[in-house]
């Protein structure tokens, strides 16, 4: 899957390639790791590859294993076996050789105390060998492309969570890198920003690096990657591009109904989600009809409060991968 991405404003892009578009950047084979005193395993032979100038999802809920991922590749824990390479660098025996190579956006923010979010980027651009003009003229695209002009020279300790965070991903593509890595980059990020920071992710792969985009946010995978993995139980469960991975789903609609307590379903039809007040169900697209007009019926008589029939989506093909119980970020 390609896309083209303008830079914000029109203007160059944020980054200077770091590579050959498509090239092998991260590699990661047979990764497993262990923790002591746990039964199964975090990463259960996982394998993937991240190219330069594309973003790779990393797709699971809560526990699935992509943190601990994150922290093999640059690092901070030592898998238990399997190879990691980052640009044909080995990342296991050499990590300082490779985490030069890496710019990670971790979970938790890195405390900017004393600083404005401006300072904060400019400080880390220039720590990171940028030229000072340059460090500048990008941090102010950065700023600019974010939104975040009103928060740019206010002191860290009166921003707002979701601007330390944005200002934290401003920190980690400041300067050019063959791989970033961007661990849930959106928590606390209002929606209008967080579609500002998407496109600012692609545009970051868009100038040539490889992006590893981790997230248990369905829609933000939708939205920004070119290649998915979905991490369940430390395990792949699947790999592929967002239209991969919904292309059995084809032919297939989904019934969203709200409500209650809602009524018995059309004969032959089953609820493959059931949430306290909600309930998904799969309808063959030969049945569209029927279904709507069911649908219709059961909101005039009060049994269902609101209805909608829509095409499969990643996030169908994901609760089916994962299992209906699992949540979906919205
Ligand atoms: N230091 C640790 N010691 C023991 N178990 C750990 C440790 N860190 C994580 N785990 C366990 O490993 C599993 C994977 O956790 P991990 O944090 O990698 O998942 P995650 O997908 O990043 O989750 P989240 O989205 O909540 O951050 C979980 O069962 C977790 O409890």
């Amino acid at each position: 899957m390609s896309r083209t991405h303008s830079s914000p404003a029109g203007g160059a892009p944020l980054l200077q390639p770091a590579g050959a578009t498509g090239e092998p950047v991260l590699a990661i084979e047979h990764l497993v790791k262990q923790y002591r005193g746990k039964a199964a395993p975090a990463n259960d032979d996982v394998s993937l590859t991240a190219h330069a100038g594309r973003v790779l999802g990393v797709l699971g809920h809560n526990g699935a294993g992509k943190t601990t991922m994150v922290n093999q590749i640059v690092g901070l824990l030592r898998p238990t076996s399997g190879t990691i390479h980052v640009s044909g660098v080995d990342a296991v025996a050499h990590p300082a050789r490779a985490r030069e190579i890496v710019a990670v956006q971790a979970q938790a923010n890195v405390p900017i105390t004393g600083l404005t979010p401006r300072k904060a980027v400019e400080l880390v651009g220039r720590i990171r060998g940028g030229e000072p003009r340059a460090v500048r003229r990008r941090t102010d695209q950065l700023l600019q492309a974010l939104d975040l002009g009103p928060w740019a020279d206010t002191p860290a300790e009166k921003i707002s969570g979701g601007v330390a965070r944005l200002t934290a991903f401003c920190m980690t593509v400041v300067q050019p890198a063959a791989l970033v890595i961007l661990d849930e980059p959106t928590n606390d990020v209002d929606p209008a920003r967080r579609r500002l920071l998407w496109d600012a992710i692609r545009d970051t792969a868009a100038a040539g690096a490889a992006v590893l985009l981790v997230t248990h946010n369905v829609r933000e995978a939708e939205r920004t990657v070119d290649d998915l993995v979905v991490l369940d139980s430390g395990r792949v469960l699947a790999a592929g591009s967002p239209a991969d991975l919904t292309t059995h789903l084809r032919g297939e609609l989904f019934l969203e109904l709200d409500g209650r307590d809602l009524p018995a379903l059309p004969p032959g039809l089953r609820a493959s989600v059931t949430r306290p007040a909600q309930s998904v169900v799969p309808v063959p697209a030969a049945r569209g009809a029927e279904v709507v007009a069911w649908a219709q019926t059961a909101v005039e008589r009060g049994e269902v409060e609101r209805f909608a029939l829509t095409p499969a989506s990643l996030e169908d093909a994901y609760l089916e991968l994962v299992g209906a119980g699992s949540e979906v970020a919205a």
